[in-house]
């Protein structure tokens, strides 16, 4: 009989806590401390960079940020390459009855386990893709064992992703195909060759466990491998990249399937040979290098400068409570909300960081974080109109979109003319706009931190995306 056994795990560690590593955690407690003040610090000057009008200043302008990205951005991740791997299948085994009187037995090597599969499902609480690993890999089939005794199959590794993940697989240049024992099909062969490296391995070894001794002997000319394992391997090689969307709470999709257990030698028991020496190997799983973007799935996204209002606005509407501060660049993530109508009618609407002008040129936060409202079906731009001339505010906005994408000034959109509670000259600005605005383009003044307006602006919000189902 012949199994394989996996190598011995170490014994883990005790970490003992003494009072000099009681010494240091009240190091690094002071020095948060001083980091938090820093902190504040880096804010006022980012925010100070941006009021002074110097955003075009890239070099200079994106030290604040850059160090804020780095500390509160630190969770929040909208892009990542990771490798996933199934499970490999366990071993066939060779194996043959023994009694007192009875030194030829037939054979009755078990099989080897189905490898585990790993999936992506959408579950969403989830946010931000720092919940998926880089590697990671199902557990591998057991070998299968004598007296007919089958190797357990592997467990699914199940991965969370948060709703909106995009999946890409990417290949690198694709070789010739192997050449191989029978002509071809064994082309995913080239994995199990190589995963076996150290071992004197050949093809016919790869695909095959040999009884002690039997290498040689077993001429594997005649023999037929199933048709399941052939498609397998000719998958390994040749099939489709993976390309997938998950959009909807609890979708599952198959990243990389594991690999088919191995066939022990009763398979292989037949009229010619009743005393079959081999067995077949288990198969490797799949193997893939995936790229991971998530682009939140929300009706309604939220555009505006930094300060503009727009998490005062979320927070007012909605039952998010994204943070709100009086300096540029509060938000570094897209924060989601749900608005719920009287009559039980839902929207989502997402929250992203501000967009100054230049942002095409890396400037402020960047372009990137549009990716996040890209989905959306509606457009609403969170204006200051208290600031010195919100239109032109509200055109630096539309020409920065239409830089990353022009398809998004084209989406529907409705103008929340925001901070309207502040002052004559809000009232005298919004009043000079509102002659300046083409029809058709709903402009509302809103008080987003007294909640003044708030509903008719809801209801116009929810009137555009109605007509658009229209
Ligand atoms: N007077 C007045 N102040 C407001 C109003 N809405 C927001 N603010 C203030 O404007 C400042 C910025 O508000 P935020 O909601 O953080 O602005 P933001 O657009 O999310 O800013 P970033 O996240 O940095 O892009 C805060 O000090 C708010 O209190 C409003 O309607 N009236
Ligand atoms: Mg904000």
């Amino acid at each position: 009989m012949i199994t394989r056994h996996g190598a011995n795990r170490a014994p883990g560690h005790l970490i003992a806590t003494t009072d000099s590593s009681r010494h240091i955690h009240h190091r690094r407690r002071q020095h948060s401390t001083q980091a938090l003040a820093n902190s504040r610090q880096q804010k006022i000057s980012a925010a100070s960079l941006i009021t002074n009008g110097n955003t075009e200043d890239t070099a200079t302008g994106n030290v604040g940020v850059e160090w804020k990205l780095k500390k509160g951005g630190r969770n929040f991740i909208d892009r990542l390459r990771c490798t996933v791997a199934g499970g490999h299948g366990g071993d066939g085994c060779v194996s043959f009855f023994r009694d007192v009187f009875v030194p030829r037995g037939p054979p009755n090597g078990g099989d080897g386990g189905d490898g585990g599969n790993v999936w992506f499902e959408v579950d969403e609480n989830e946010t931000s893709l720092s919940c998926v690993k880089q590697q990671m890999r199902a557990q591998a089939g057991g070998n299968g064992r004598g007296k007919g005794m089958h190797g357990a199959g592997g467990n699914d590794l199940v991965v969370r992703v948060p709703r909106g993940t995009m999946v890409r697989e990417i290949r690198e240049g694709q070789g010739e195909p192997a050449q191989s024992l029978d002509g071809g099909f064994l082309d995913g062969l080239e994995k199990q060759v190589q995963r076996e490296e150290g071992r004197r391995m050949n093809e016919k070894n790869a695909l095959f466990v040999h009884y002690p001794r039997w290498e040689d002997r077993n001429d594997l000319k005649g023999v037929r491998i199933p048709a399941e394992f052939k498609a397998h391997l000719w998958a390994l090689r040749h099939g489709e990249p993976i390309s997938v969307d998950l959009v909807a709470h609890g979708q599952r999709a198959l990243v990389a399937g594991g690999g088919l257990g191995g066939l022990g030698n009763p398979h292989f028991n037949a009229p010619g040979d009743r005393q079959p020496h081999y067995a077949l190997r288990g198969l490797a799983g799949f193997a893939r290098t995936l790229d991971l973007e998530l682009k939140t799935i929300a009706d309604v996204g939220l555009v505006g400068m930094p300060n503009a209002g727009k998490s005062t606005f979320l927070r007012s509407v909605s039952n998010a409570h994204p943070q709100v501060a009086p300096y540029p660049f509060t938000t570094l993530n897209p924060y989601i909300g749900t608005v719920d109508f009287a009559d039980s009618w839902q929207l989502t609407i997402a929250d992203i960081p501000g967009l100054v002008p230049g942002a095409h040129r890396n400037v402020g936060l960047g372009h990137s974080f549009l990716r996040h409202v890209e989905r959306s079906r509606l457009l609403v731009f969170i204006v200051d109109v208290a600031s010195p001339a919100p239109w032109a505010d509200y055109q630096a906005l539309r020409h920065e979109l239409e830089l990353y994408s022009p398809e998004l000034v084209t989406r529907p959109s409705v103008v929340v003319a925001n901070k309207a509670d502040a002052g004559p000259m809000a009232r005298d600005n919004f009043e000079r706009w509102q002659r300046m605005i083409p029809d058709g383009v709903p402009l509302i003044p809103v008080s987003a931190k007294f909640r003044k307006n708030i509903l008719k602006a809801t209801h116009t919000i929810r009137q555009v995306l109605l007509a658009m189902e229209d």
